[in-house]
């Protein structure tokens, strides 16, 4: 029997361009682990570890966290996915990261959100998370059923400290600044995907007819109509 290779993709896409919420769906169709730098990050920031409260410097202002750390945190999480198909989101964010990630791995494909900033911004003000999940809500397109409150365990929401629109700002930056040249280095490779567009929903059935090339839908909902 011939075992197909295990998919390594990467989501990337400026800050609210919908790369968590394009992950949920993918997770749910198409099965793959799913590892996520800003939910790591919060999680080490939650428990206060060494890297948490260093991140959180970075964090608040808006910066990114420097290269040699985020790689080291990355990259040893990574090795305990390395028997499933997985899909990384906010990993890599400068060209370091990139030539970092593929010194471990061939990486067979990047998803690129291309969502103008001005349809972001209005976004990340009423952007909602549950920081134990990772799970992430909006006031106007992706209410919780109870509001403040978790739709699967019940415990409060949180506004993230980094969406005050100042950071935002700052965060549109760096983005310009370090992240727009990893889209290029993988473009130059051949595997960049992009998808454009200002809502989630009319991006989605592309990305997802595009990742049904590569895997197979293992979810029981009707694949004609995937959210
Ligand atoms: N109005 C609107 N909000 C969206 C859309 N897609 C995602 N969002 C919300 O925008 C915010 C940012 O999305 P998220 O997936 O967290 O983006 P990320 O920062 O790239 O991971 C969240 O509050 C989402 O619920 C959309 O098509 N329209
Ligand atoms: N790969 C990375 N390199 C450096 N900093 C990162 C990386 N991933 C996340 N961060 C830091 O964590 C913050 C939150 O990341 P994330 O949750 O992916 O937010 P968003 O996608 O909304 O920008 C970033 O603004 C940055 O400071």
């Amino acid at each position: 029997m011939v075992v197909p290779p295990l998919l390594r993709a990467v989501i990337m896409g400026p800050p609210g361009s919908g790369k968590g919420t394009v992950s949920a769906r993918i997770i749910k169709h198409f099965g793959v682990k799913h590892l996520s730098s800003g939910d790591l990050l919060r999680d080490n920031m939650q428990k206060k570890t060494e890297v948490g409260i260093l991140a959180k410097s970075y964090i608040d202002q808006g910066r990114l966290i420097p290269d040699d750390i985020m790689t080291r945190l990355m990259l040893n999480e990574l090795k305990g996915l390395d028997r499933y198909n997985w899909l990384l989101d906010g990993f890599p964010r400068t060209v370091a990261q990139a030539e970092a990630l593929d010194k471990e791995c061939q990486i067979d494909t990047v998803i690129d959100l291309d969502v103008p900033f001005e349809t972001i911004k209005c976004r990340l003000t009423a952007r909602w998370i549950h920081p134990a999940s990772g799970r992430v809500y909006n006031l106007e397109f992706s209410p919780p059923k109870v509001q403040g409150i978790d739709d699967i365990t019940g415990e409060p929401l949180v506004q993230r400290d980094d969406d005050k629109p100042e950071t935002v700002t700052k965060r549109l930056q760096a983005y310009d600044a370090q992240t727009k040249p990893v889209l290029q280095y993988y473009r130059e490779k051949g595997l960049l995907k992009s998808f454009s567009g200002t809502e989630t929903n009319k991006i989605w059935p592309h990305i997802y007819a595009f990742l049904q090339t590569k895997l197979p839908d293992v979810s029981q909902k009707d694949a004609a109509t995937p959210r």
